[in-house]
């Protein structure tokens, strides 16, 4: 048999049962297709793992093929050019892509391949895990405690014997700009940087996860997701590996569990899209769609510049723009400061994040949004409004988050380094800064766009009931 596996978001050799059960059948080539030009910085990341897997792939004597034309007409080519009996690939949880796999898979049938797709981007696929009534849940606790009883699937081993195709690969070239390169100081692309970078994390910060998974200054979480949200690691490899750490330490179940429990978040959020395919332009709850938005332009490019005078939305802007990445308890506060502070519309914060994040990943995101916005079916409820302040001090008490990403306050230290629109003249003098001049003004009081918030929160309230 002559397969082509198709590779989307699965840039690995170890747990890709499409591809392990295609060398069990025959001869292979791999392939992967981009119909648009690269973009956003998840763009230039997906590229290079691209290349990474092209490279395993040649390596074990397979070739690689790159397209860019629509992909049931990229396939059909491929597939009629070298005598492609099958064609292999993983399922995806979205919509839109299972719409497009239905049609590839109706052309390539009608004539005469066989098609097989295989699960492996989710510890569970959406539709197993329901409710006693046969329901998906809605709220992620119950949910996540029926995950736990769940049997998962092992993930599939590396497949150890290859036959590839006798075909030319194609050449891959890409031109990463500048401002790519610079973040891949802080992360390096692959699927064995992926692994070691599991390893570092069972090894360094597992032990303290829960107590430290919310201090943005360290490096105390996996930071996994930029490898998992192009597929580099599978969440089945990650779990098992977690679940089979054996460093036992005083606390570590609960650590492991404490891990397990946002691993499972994932989860929740792919099989929440899979039900509300509508959920990254429409609110889930509908009435949040009657929400009066300001979107003032300026607000909004101060946002995106970290240049807003509240110095941990500032600092986890700028995390963000220098390296691709932003921790979970600053992208909370930010999205937070964009919707309720400066009452923008939780889609333009989404779209941000999907241009510049190098984890982007369509449910993830959409999920996150709309349980800061409150709009989500298991949200953060809309009264929440976090105080950027109050968040700086507890999770970045010594404020080394802050003077990271925001050097013109470095020599400042106390309550003046997370309010210093409140700070005295001197302190102020002593710390070099020039409020206006050196870090910007507020661009909103905090109490006074809390309880606008409020009130715009509360006319669809009324409105709706
Ligand atoms: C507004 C907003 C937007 C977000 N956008 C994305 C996005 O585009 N891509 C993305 O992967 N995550 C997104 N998240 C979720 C979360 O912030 C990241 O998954 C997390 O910061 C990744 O860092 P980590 O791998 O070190 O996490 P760890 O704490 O080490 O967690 C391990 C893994 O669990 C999963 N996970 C952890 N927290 C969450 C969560 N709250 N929701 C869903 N999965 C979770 C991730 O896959 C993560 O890699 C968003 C959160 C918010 C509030």
């Amino acid at each position: 048999m002559r397969t082509l596996v198709l590779f989307r978001r699965d840039f690995r050799l170890l747990d890709h049962p499409a591809l392990t059960e295609a060398t069990r059948d025959g001869e292979i080539a791999g392939g992967y297709i981009k119909e648009d030009t690269l973009t956003s910085a998840h763009d230039y990341w997906e590229m290079a793992h691209v290349v990474d897997v092209k490279q395993s792939l040649n390596d074990e004597g397979v070739p690689f093929l790159l397209g860019d034309a629509p992909v049931v007409d990229q396939v059909t080519a491929w597939c009629d050019q070298y005598d492609m009996d099958a064609v292999y690939f993983n399922r995806s949880y979205l919509q839109d892509e299972i719409e497009q796999e239905d049609n590839l898979i109706e052309v390539l049938e009608s004539k005469g391949i066989v098609v097989k797709r295989f699960d492996s981007d989710v510890l569970a696929k959406p539709g197993t895990v329901l409710t006693g009534k046969g329901e998906y849940y809605k709220v992620f606790t119950p949910f996540y405690k029926a995950l736990r009883q769940e049997k998962l699937i092992q993930p599939v081993k590396k497949p150890t014997d290859f036959s590839g195709l006798a075909i030319e690969s194609s050449d891959i070239s890409i031109d990463e700009p500048a401002w790519f390169k610079k973040l891949l100081k802080h992360f390096i692309p692959g699927e064995q940087a992926a692994l070691k970078q599991l390893e570092s994390f069972l090894h360094d910060a597992l032990s303290h996860y829960s107590k430290r998974r919310d201090r943005p200054a360290r490096k105390d979480t996996s930071r996994l997701s930029v490898y998992l949200a192009v597929g580099a690691i599978s969440p089945r490899v990650i779990y098992q590996a977690v679940m089979a750490y054996d460093e036992a330490g005083p606390g570590m179940d609960s650590e492991k569990e404490a891990f397990i429990r946002q691993l499972m978040w994932r989860d929740f959020s792919y099989q929440q899209l899979y039900q509300h395919k509508e959920a990254e332009k429409k609110a889930m709850r509908e009435e949040f769609d009657r929400f009066n938005w300001e979107n003032n332009e300026t607000d909004i490019e101060r946002w995106k510049q970290g240049q807003t005078g509240y110095p941990l939305v500032d600092a986890g802007m700028r995390e963000l723009y220098e390296t691709g990445y932003m921790h979970n308890r600053v992208r909370m506060v930010v999205a937070s400061f964009l919707v309720k502070h400066l009452l923008v519309d939780w889609r333009i914060g989404l779209q941000y994040f999907e241009e510049t994040l190098l984890d982007h990943d369509r449910q993830n995101n959409a999920l996150g949004w709309q349980w800061v916005m409150g709009s989500g079916f298991d949200a953060s409820p809309y009264f929440r409004i976090f105080n950027p302040i109050t968040q700086a001090e507890k999770f970045d008490p010594e404020g080394e988050y802050i003077k990271r990403y925001v050097p013109e306050l470095r020599q400042l230290s106390g309550p003046a380094l997370f309010r210093p629109f409140e700070a005295s003249e001197t302190e102020l003098k002593r710390g070099g800064v020039v409020l206006g001049k050196d870090y910007k003004e507020p661009l909103v009081d905090h109490k006074a766009a809390r309880e606008r918030a409020l009130m715009r929160y509360q006319d669809i309230k009324e409105a709706s009931s």
